[in-house]
């Protein structure tokens, strides 16, 4: 209990000096008549400031390798990850004439910005890629080199170019260091990647220029470097998901793992000038030693269906919390109805027949719902669709304002304020 400051009062006081914080005062107006004395030793309290405890911690276990959990109680929508690749990523071939190579950003001609171009001449690395590409790709026109090869002889040259090798190093043990999986691979994945080693080390002989390497990568090398694409690489993708390029993301491919109901999202920060930067933002608030886990696969799919395919494509037995307690699942048929519904929405699109394409997105509706995790960013992209496709129409302005609304939160959640298809929302 505190006493009141105030010459001969006595009262319980409950009002602190707000600047020394250690008098107190039971009125305002003792505290007002005292002051021209108080002043006088008055003293600025000195916040002492704890210093912060990470936002998370790397935990790990025998099974699953090592995992990200959060250090402290951590709010929905926080930034837990912000980083730029460890390898520049490559565009896929249909964004070529529409996409700065660089910084993935729309460019009139498909040719890098200026700040793009100008970064890739600083850097002897970025020079090699590009003009070493443009020799490769001009012979084997009018056919393009899938991203895949592409990154895979991009790896190869930071691995076996001596120009590179001597400043290099550590990012070349950083790429090997990452998992493989290869003694785990099905053999019918093990062979594909063998077929598609001979292409990467012929487009890396076609695109490594005047370059004569130290030792000259074997398939075994190309293989490797192909397997760890496989199971480390990430699809860059724009807000509303669709594919741009592949890249290589050190921190998340090293620290996060897999689940069916992830607490995270992840998503590219596009910059003139910056290759695109991979974000992980939670998606709900989280407690003390909660995992922060992001989804490899689509997770609207039936359990059994998730658990083949993370098997066969990333060679492990899924251990995330809605495999073990079965707290999540979607039925085999909803997400049949959802990939259906899909692609005749998309039919209708390109038809230009836009009501019957918000007829079949509104039926589907509840299937989405049921097939996504809360807050997924697919769920907020087609709530927008069917806002945009009832406007165009005029139809059910309050499903269409209602559709709005939970796609802005949505989005926001996922993306930040920030993104440019959550300010087109608001800017609705
Ligand atoms: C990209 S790495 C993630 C980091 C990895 N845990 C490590 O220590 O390098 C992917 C590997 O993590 C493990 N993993 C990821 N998610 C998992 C899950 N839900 N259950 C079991 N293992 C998982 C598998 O071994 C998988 O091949």
């Amino acid at each position: 209990m505190n006493v009141c400051g105030f010459p001969g009062c006595t009262s319980t006081a409950a009002l602190r000096c707000s600047r020394c914080q250690a008098t107190y005062y039971c009125t305002k107006e003792h505290q007002r008549s005292h002051w021209k004395t108080h002043k006088k030793n008055c003293v600025v309290a000195t916040i002492v400031v704890a210093p912060a405890t990470p936002l998370t911690k790397v935990a790990s276990s025998p099974s699953r390798g090592r995992y990200l959990v959060s250090a402290r109680p951590i709010a929905r929508a926080t930034t837990i990850l912000s980083e730029p690749p460890l390898i520049p990523p490559v565009l896929q071939s249909h964004n070529q004439d529409l996409r700065c190579p660089y910084c993935f950003l729309p460019t009139p001609s498909g040719s890098p910005h200026l700040s793009c171009l100008a970064k890739i001449k600083l850097n002897a690395e970025l020079r090699q890629d590009f003009e070493g590409e443009a020799t490769a790709n001009a012979q084997l026109l009018p056919h393009r080199a899938p991203p895949t090869i592409v990154l895979a002889a991009r790896c190869l040259r930071r691995l076996f170019t001596p120009a590179n090798s001597s400043n290099n190093n550590v990012a070349d043990s950083r790429f090997l260091s990452l998992t493989d999986n290869l003694e785990l691979m099905e053999s019918g994945l093990k062979s594909r990647l063998q077929q598609i080693a001979r292409l990467v080390i012929r487009y890396y002989n076609m695109s490594r220029g005047g370059e004569s390497a130290t030792t000259e990568p074997g398939l075994a090398d190309a293989v490797g470097v192909l397997a760890r694409i496989n199971q480390n690489g990430f699809t860059v993708a724009d807000s509303e998901l669709q594919p741009l390029g592949i890249g290589i993301y050190l921190q998340a491919a090293t620290n996060v793992n897999h689940s069916c109901k992830p607490t995270m999202v992840s998503s590219f920060g596009l910059k003139e000038g910056e290759p695109p930067r991979l974000i992980m933002r939670t998606i709900q608030s989280v407690g003390v030693g909660v995992e922060l886990s992001n989804a490899y696969i689509d997770t609207g799919q039936a359990k059994a269906d998730r658990r083949s395919e993370l098997q066969s494509s990333y060679c492990f037995s899924c251990e995330c919390v809605a495999c073990v307690s079965g707290l999540y699942e979607a039925s085999a048929a909803q997400y049949e109805e959802v990939k259906a519904s899909g692609i005749s929405v998309q039919k209708y699109l390109d038809e230009g027949n836009f009501e019957a394409a918000a007829r079949v997105l509104r039926g589907v509706l509840p299937s989405y719902e049921k097939a996504l995790f809360a807050n997924s960013p697919n769920l907020g992209i087609q709530l927008y669709k069917l806002c945009k496709l009832l406007e165009y129409h005029g139809q059910d302005l309050g499903l269409a304002a209602e559709c709005r609304r939970r796609a802005e939160e949505i989005l926001t959640v996922c993306y930040g304020e920030e993104d440019i298809l959550v300010r087109e929302i608001r800017r609705r």
